[in-house]
Formats: structure tokens, sequence, C-alpha cells
């Protein structure tokens, strides 16, 4: 009772503190969750939190710059971002030029590439973003709506690549694949792109993105790649980024024997 009367008159006085030194508490924050960043204890999926804690807290909630302007802060001190602001810039000039309305990314996140591609797509574009990890998913599809996307838009599967190409088709509909960014697990990269070979889900003029494709961990994608110049086109691009162009023209069908 007596802790009450004694804090009751403070109230006012806080709230008045909080009014006139806001700047300077969201800064402390700010820098609370930079810190908690640091702690030596910090697992894969703290530094999920504290990403997407730091990006919620700073950015503008709808607008997806300072969404990204948020990422390139907190990755200022900690190198959290796996294509970064030189890389994004690169992926921006592919979605602008192929102006994709079927995208496919592996590797959710934070959602940093998703918003990315995302603020790009023409008005009919929609983005399937896998993740296979429940809690890092959750905070990703919280980063791309936070940003103002709508989950007409997008949407996020949460498995293995390998069980979300299989089950692709029923979430493209008639559609086929015009972009495609591989930023999950470079191991998984050539069996990925065999298997969406395989599932014909890739539209003629289809562009890959293959982030971190670079040798020796990614010879077999490499080797399998360049050795099918009538299949693809190879650019590898500045920063380890490997962009694959297939054809304009579909393969023509097989004959089947009658
Ligand atoms: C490098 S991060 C992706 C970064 C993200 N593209 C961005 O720009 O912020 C890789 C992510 O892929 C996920 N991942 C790894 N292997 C995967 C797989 N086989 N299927 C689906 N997700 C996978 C990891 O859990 C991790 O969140």
């Amino acid at each position: 009772m007596w802790l009450l009367a004694v804090s009751l008159p403070l109230v006012p006085v806080i709230v008045v503190m909080v009014t006139l030194y806001r700047d300077a508490l969201a800064a402390f924050c700010r820098d609370l969750v930079l810190q908690t960043a640091a702690f030596p204890w910090r697992t894969p999926k703290a530094c999920v939190r504290s990403t997407h804690n730091f990006v919620f807290i700073t950015c503008t909630h709808g607008n997806p710059e300072s969404v990204l302007e948020a990422f390139h802060l907190y990755a200022r001190t900690r190198p959290t971002l796996s294509l970064g602001p030189r890389k994004g810039e690169i992926l921006d000039e592919v979605v602008r030029q192929v102006a994709p309305t079927r995208v496919l990314e592996l590797g959710t996140h934070c959602g940093y590439s998703s918003v990315r591609i995302l603020r790009l797509l023409p008005p009919a574009g929609r983005l399937l973003t896998v993740e296979q990890d429940t809690v890092t998913a959750e905070a990703g599809e919280e980063v791309i709506l936070v940003a103002g996307f709508k989950h007409s838009q997008f949407q996020l599967l949460t498995y293995p690549s390998a069980d979300a190409i299989a089950h692709l088709r029923t979430h493209l509909g008639a559609g086929l694949l015009e972009l495609v960014l591989m930023d999950h697990d470079v191991g998984q990269y050539l069996s990925d792109l065999q298997a969406l070979e395989r599932e014909e889900l890739l539209a003629p003029g289809c562009v890959l993105l293959f982030n971190n494709a670079h040798p020796p961990v990614a010879d077999a994608l490499l080797g399998y790649v360049g050795s099918r110049p009538e299949r693809y086109t190879i650019r590898q691009q500045d920063h380890g980024l490997l962009e694959l162009r297939c054809p304009l023209l579909a393969a023509p069908t097989p004959l089947q024997p009658s």
C-alpha cells in the first residue's frame, strides 16, 4: 500500500520525462538490442530474434525502404546480412529487368531479400518464399508484413526446400517461375535446381540467382550448369552471385512414340 502511495505521484514525472527524452530512450532501446546480440551465449535463433526486434522497433512500419535501412543499420555492427546492399542492388536490377509475376526464394531468414524483391514486383507479382526453421519463418513473415506487404503478394512456406519444391505446383497453379533466388544452403543448390527442372517449374527466360555459389563449395552446381550451355547462359556476378538464364524458348517436347 505504502509503495503505491509513494509511486503514484511519480507517474506524471515519468510521463513527462519519457515525452521529453523519447529519442534518447529509443536510442537506448536500440543499443540494448544490439548489446543483446553481442552476448556470447547468442544462438542462431537469438540472432534471428535480435535482428527482427531491431528492425521492428527501428523502421517506419509500412515503408519497405525504411525496413531495408534498418537492416543495413543493424548490419553495421553485426555481420548479419547474407546478401547485403551491394548484392542487393544486383538483385534489384534483375527484378526490374525481369519484372516477374512468379518468384521463388529459398531461404527467407528475417525477410531482407524478400522485402527487396517484393518492393519491385509488378502489381500482379507474387513471391513464394521458403524457410525450413519455424521460429525464423515467423520472424521473417512478421518483417515482411511490417514492411507493408500482404499475404496476397507473398506466401511463406515453412518446409525444407526439397519438400517445398515437391509441392510448389499446387501453390503456383498454372504459372511458372520467372525468377528464383537460392540463398539457403549451397550444398542443396544443385539438387534443388534439378528438382525444379524435373517438376518443369522454370518458365522460358527464367533467371536464377545463387548466392555464394563459388568454388569449391559450389563445384558440383558449377560443373552441372557449365555442361549445359543449351539450357543455361551463365554469368558469375561480383561478390559470389551466380546468375543463370534459361533460353527464352522452351525446349521442344520430345515426340512420343505412336
Ligand atoms: C543465409 S539465410 C537467408 C538470408 C535471406 N535470404 C536474407 O536476405 O536475409 C539462409 C536461411 O535458409 C534457411 N535454410 C537453410 N537450409 C534450408 C533448406 N534446405 N530449406 C529451407 N530453408 C533453409 C536457414 O534456416 C536460414 O534462415
